[in-house]
């Protein structure tokens, strides 16, 4: 299932699950499916796979700058998460808003964040995994970040302090941040 979010651009993909009495089976990725419900993504170079101890883990907001801007195909391995985007298109009608989503081992949904937007999340439980395709390579040059606290989000754990980077800790404000993207009106 494809479904809009209130960020345009911005998808929630649930593929189906086959339960049986050993558990399920699951296809999280089939280029076809999606390109058959009318969806073609950009082709996927790289699959990233992290792991965050603590609860209350928070990476990003993260992007890559053009030319090796990425789009990410997001969803969590095990436990929970919370994941963000925020759309940073110059010229956008939702120009700095966000989206954010609870993605878990047992719903099994998935977040499409194309280029131009922010990424991030914080974790929910301990031992939280995601795992996410990328449609460029890692490339430390173009690595940016915003802080995560300077975007307005609610996140769902207010009271503790997270778990972060040093990277992230020292990361610019968003009302400092001059984006390096541009809006491009789809049909
Ligand atoms: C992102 C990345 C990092 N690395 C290395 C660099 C560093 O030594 C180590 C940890 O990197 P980071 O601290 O940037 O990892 P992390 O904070 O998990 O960064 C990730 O956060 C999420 C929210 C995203 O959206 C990703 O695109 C990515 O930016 O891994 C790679 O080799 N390849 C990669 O693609």
């Amino acid at each position: 299932m494809i479904e809009p979010t209130t960020l345009q651009d911005v998808l929630r993909i649930t593929p189906p699950r086959f339960g049986d009495h050993r558990g399920f089976f699951s296809e999280s990725w089939n280029k076809k499916r999606l390109a058959d419900a009318g969806l073609i993504l950009p082709e996927f170079v790289q699959d990233n796979h992290s792991l965050s101890r603590d609860v209350g883990t928070v990476r990003g907001l993260h992007f890559q700058s053009p030319p090796h801007a990425q789009g990410k195909l997001v969803r969590c391995g095990r436990g929970r998460i919370f994941d963000v985007a925020v759309d940073v298109r110059k010229g956008s009608p939702s120009y700095g808003h966000w989206y954010g989503e609870e993605l878990s081992f047992d719903n099994g949904v998935q977040l499409w964040i194309p280029a131009g937007f922010l990424h991030g999340f914080m974790t929910l439980e301990p031992d939280s995994e995601i795992v996410y395709k990328c449609t460029d390579h890692y490339s430390p040059d173009c690595d940016g970040a915003v802080k995560w606290d300077s975007c307005g989000i609610s996140w769902p754990i207010e009271e503790i302090t997270p778990v972060i980077s040093e990277k992230d800790d020292q990361a610019q404000s968003f009302d400092r941040f001059e984006t390096p993207f541009v809006y491009e009106a789809t049909a």
